[in-house]
């Protein structure tokens, strides 16, 4: 058996989980799951629909998108995850969809806003959205760059990575991250409930109030602070 056998496992069993969300239709996505020791992560590989996914088709990449293991290609979006696992070492689950509300928000280039209690249960700030990139970048390696685009949007608006679990990429689509696989795919069924709940929000009022402050802190504070399941 392959020493990679629990994180092919593992990424396996968390990118099935997308179609069960919800979250993807035919081959829209990926979700990788690293194993920090052995300086690798398991991920999708790139166009194969996910009834005919087993754990024996996962690829085995190190954190600079080299192939380690595997005989099919690793998903178009394998350099975007390698980057932010090099550079966010307390990760160690990447997911990426097209889920609809999400992707609608992020090609619009819009942040969402914080507008009710169920996003405060999640983050204190909008979603961000990161810019698109310029022409000269896209001309580039666009998933290399789609990396560097996301460290740097976080860098340059203070945000971060361990509390904003999640991420537009303007004109594209979301990703989100987390701890571990499981915690990645939670990131992004929350996000696309939060992207529809503003968008409906807009649709119904377009001068929809921002949730106050004391609001966001106090559902925050409920599900992350000391006294909460996961602050403990
Ligand atoms: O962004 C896109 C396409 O727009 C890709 O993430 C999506 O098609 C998934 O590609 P892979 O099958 O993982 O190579």
């Amino acid at each position: 058996m392959s020493k990679y056998h629990h994180i092919k496992q593992i990424a396996y069993e968390a990118n099935m989980q997308l179609p069960k969300l919800g979250l993807v239709l035919f081959t829209f996505g990926n979700v990788s799951t690293a194993d920090r020791e052995l300086g690798v992560f398991a991920i999708k590989p790139s166009g194969v629909p996910y009834k005919d996914l087993t754990p024996e088709k996962m690829v085995i990449v190190n954190f600079d998108g080299e192939v380690i293991e595997g005989t099919l290609r690793p998903s178009s979006d394998t350099l975007t995850h390698a980057v932010l696992y090099k550079h966010w070492e307390a990760i160690n689950g990447i997911v990426h969809t097209h889920s609809t509300y999400a992707t609608a928000w992020a090609q619009s280039q819009r942040d969402i806003p914080i507008f009710g209690t169920t996003h405060a249960d999640h983050l204190t700030t909008d979603v961000p959205c990161a810019p698109p990139m310029s022409d000269e970048l896209i001309e580039g390696n666009y998933e290399y760059q789609t990396g560097f685009q996301i460290l740097n949007h976080f860098q340059e608006n203070g945000l971060d990575y361990k509390e904003v679990e999640m991420i537009l990429v303007g004109s594209h689509a979301p990703f989100t991250w987390g701890k571990t696989a499981d915690k990645a795919v939670y990131n992004s069924a929350v996000l696309e409930a939060v992207a529809q709940m503003a968008y409906l929000t807009e649709q119904i009022n377009p001068s929809a109030p921002r949730l106050k402050d004391a609001l966001v802190n106090k559902h925050y504070q409920r599900k992350h602070g000391p006294d909460s399941y996961y602050g403990q």
